[in-house]
């Protein structure tokens, strides 16, 4: 297929700049960005009055969590998790899951998220899910073993189906990743076999790290060092591993991230919600480490909103620090785009030639985005995910002018709604 965009506020390149023109794609990607392009395409989108983004990469969430939003607000996160979370989710069957992530997945798609990294169970079901919505994702099955060597086996023997199910699927969209769910979860043994499987299968690594305050503590009292000094002795750190929260970081924890060149993801909705705590984004900054955005699952945020996002993580560290010139828009419009797709080392997040066409056209003819001052201001601190009209996605236009076209919205929401009345 052959799409061109006319005529568009177009955010190019690694320093975002702003180009009034057109964008020409051929196949699924991008094959040529200017003025007045004299090309004919399948198809032609008129971008008068919006903006051509790079679609946003949601690099940490749990899709299937649609069905928890709203289940267990103002809780701390490890109440959140034992006593109303993982009760709901052991009820959760694949059909549960089908369901959660059309719902997920559709609210991503129409707030222009077009790549996904996922961590849940009962994944061949999401991974059906990203074939037919047409979005990119990065899916893992969350092991937990707590240390015993029967449930171990059963994690190990879950991912490992996951791997064979999408190598199967042989979708250009879909990638497998592991997903050891947390250093407080998983045994040392499990996160070593997870490192050789990743080194041997040359597949990445995501991971929940030093999300609060007491997880740090109780990992020193077991192991008598914190969870980034354990995982690096454990020589489980690489630049394949996209580590979620980093909110309770020590300076020599910085450093190892930044030698190790691990990815951290952001999310600050989850951790302001569950009081975990404020990311230290200046030192890590300062440290050079990638940081990634994410929104965590929606039972913790509670939507899957990357515009959203982009503004809370703008605002919340320049309260915290009082500081209003940390975080600026530009810093935190390239999480939610390039330093996302830097992790998972995909040419994509960015509006160039040669790079993947994942898009997102969003519709600046609204009161709140006048006047045009500056575009990615605007998108951080004025648009929210219903701003977004038209997405691409590999090439594919898979939502023009606010419907998404894989998929019926309306019997999603019916049908989400029935499971879910059933389920408590
Ligand atoms: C085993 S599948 C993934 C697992 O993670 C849980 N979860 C969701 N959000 C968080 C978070 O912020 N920290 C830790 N764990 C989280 C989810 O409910 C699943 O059980
Ligand atoms: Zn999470």
């Amino acid at each position: 297929m052959s799409i061109l965009i006319k005529n568009g506020r177009i955010i190019y390149g690694e320093n975002l700049d702003i180009i009034n023109g057109d964008i020409y794609i051929e196949g699924n990607r991008i094959a040529k960005v200017g003025r007045g392009l004299k090309l004919s395409a399948e198809y032609v989108i008129d971008a008068n009055g919006k903006v051509i983004s790079p679609g946003f990469i949601n690099a940490h969430t749990h899709s299937p969590m649609v069905l928890l939003r709203g289940l267990a607000d103002d809780l701390p996160l490890m109440e959140w998790l034992q006593e109303y979370v993982w009760p709901v989710e052991k009820k959760l069957t694949s059909k549960h899951i089908y369901w959660g992530a059309l719902l997920g997945i559709l609210e991503m798609i129409k707030g222009g998220t077009t790549t996904f990294v996922d961590m849940y169970f009962h994944m061949e079901e999401v991974a059906k899910v990203v074939e037919k919505t047409g979005i990119r994702a990065y899916l893992s099955y969350g092991m937990v073993d707590l240390g015993d060597e029967e449930k171990r086996n059963v994690e190990i023997k879950e991912t490992l189906k996951l791997l064979e199910f999408i190598k199967k699927l042989d979708s250009p969209r879909i990638e497998f990743l592991f997903g050891p769910h947390a250093p407080y979860t998983c045994s040392p043994e499990l996160l070593k076999w997870v490192r050789e499987k990743a080194n041997e299968t040359g597949k990445m690594i995501t991971i929940h790290l030093n999300e609060t305050k007491r997880e740090v503590q109780d990992i020193k009292e077991k192991y008598g060092m914190t969870p980034v000094e354990f995982l690096d002795e454990l020589g489980f750190l690489g630049d394949d591993i996209i580590a979620a929260h980093g909110v309770w970081l020590s300076d020599k924890e910085i450093e190892i991230l930044a030698k190790r060149r691990v990815t951290i993801v952001h999310n600050p909705a989850s951790n302001m919600k569950l009081a975990s705590g404020v990311m230290p984004i200046e030192k890590l900054l300062k440290a050079g480490v990638n940081i990634a955005l994410g929104t965590d699952g929606a039972a913790s945020n509670n939507s899957l909103d990357m515009l959203e996002e982009m503004k809370l993580a703008a605002l919340v560290h320049k309260v915290h620090t009082l500081n209003p010139t940390v975080a600026d828009a530009k810093t935190i419009y390239k999480m939610a785009t390039q330093n996302g797709a830097k992790a998972l080392h995909l040419n994509a997040g960015i509006i160039k030639e040669g790079a993947l066409a994942d898009i997102a056209i969003i519709d600046f003819n609204k009161p709140h985005l006048r006047p045009i001052t500056n575009v990615v201001s605007h998108l951080v601190y004025s648009a929210s995910g219903n701003d977004v009209e038209t997405v691409i996605i590999d090439g594919e236009i898979i939502m023009l002018d606010g419907e998404v076209l894989t998929v019926d919205e309306e019997e999603i929401i019916n049908k989400v709604q029935k499971i879910v009345d059933k389920l408590h």
